[in-house]
């Protein structure tokens, strides 16, 4: 069991955000968080990777309990996200971007910072070739030294994950990620995450394109107004009269077939 949420409620003075939420996440799968706007995706997101705590409940990564641990530690242990709004360091290039991913598993402390030993020169070296085998995966090879905010939106996003993915991690909180493509992106991020997977990462996503959702995900929960509604494959899910529901009553583009 990669992730397990327990019981995680969440209330921000009177709306209840979530209620009662329990999830468990094996290692490996490719696992879907949907719901109509404000149902509590994000919220979940937020309290994974601890940028604010439950009001009850409990979450468990690799059965250790992490919550109220700092967020940068949740990193360390092996978990990284992105986010609903692009956050790259758009003045950097592409390949800076990576490499700033990737220095959270760097062992240069601070004097090595000011005296550039040896030892740091070749880490900084194997930073780089990582960095230059992820832009690869994500199709970004042509453009090392293009400044990210250049880069069309659906590249933007790519290497949002490819800057995620240089830290190692375990588990990977992907926040719409195809918010914005059209879609040959869409069709691009679906391969880059299918590859991700393959790498031996777990997925947990959020995201509105639903055939993306139903073709990509293994599992899927489905949260309505802050509680689950719903968890099985995409196709009980596609077929429960209560998601249906959930779903007409909801936007156009939030559909579920
Ligand atoms: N920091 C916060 N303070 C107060 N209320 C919040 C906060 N974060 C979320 N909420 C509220 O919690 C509820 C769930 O919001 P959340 O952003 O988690 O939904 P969501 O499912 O991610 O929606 P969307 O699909 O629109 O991103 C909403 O009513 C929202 O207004």
């Amino acid at each position: 069991m990669v992730l397990e949420i327990k019981n995680i409620c969440k209330n921000f003075g009177g709306i209840s955000a979530l209620t009662d939420v329990s999830i468990r996440i094996n290692e490996g799968e490719i696992y879907g968080l949907i719901g109509p706007n404000g149902a509590g995706k994000t919220t979940m997101f937020n309290i994974i990777t601890n940028m604010f705590p439950p009001t009850t409940g409990d979450i468990t990564f690799f059965n250790r309990r992490i919550t109220g641990i700092k967020p940068h530690n949740i990193t360390d242990l092996g978990i990284c996200r992105t986010f609903q709004n692009i956050r790259l360091f758009s003045q950097m290039t592409t390949l800076e971007n990576v490499m700033v991913g990737a220095h959270c598993r760097s062992k240069a402390g601070v004097l090595s910072g000011v005296f550039r030993p040896k030892s740091q020169r070749t880490e900084e070296q194997q930073i780089r070739e990582k960095a230059i085998e992820l832009l690869e995966l994500v199709g970004l090879s042509e453009y090392h030294d293009v400044v990210s905010e250049n880069l069309a939106y659906g590249q933007q996003r790519r290497l949002e994950i490819a800057r995620a993915i240089a830290s190692d991690p375990k588990l990977l909180l992907l926040d719409e990620p195809a918010a914005g493509m059209n879609e040959t992106e869409t069709a691009n991020l679906f391969d880059l995450i299918k590859q991700v997977q393959a790498r031996g990462v777990t997925v947990l996503i959020i995201e509105h394109d639903m055939p993306l959702v139903m073709k990509l995900c293994d599992r899927i929960t489905v949260l309505n107004f802050g509680k689950k509604l719903a968890e099985g494959t995409p196709e009980e899910i596609q077929n429960n009269p209560a998601v249906i529901e959930a779903y007409l009553g909801s936007e156009e583009d939030d559909e579920i077939a």
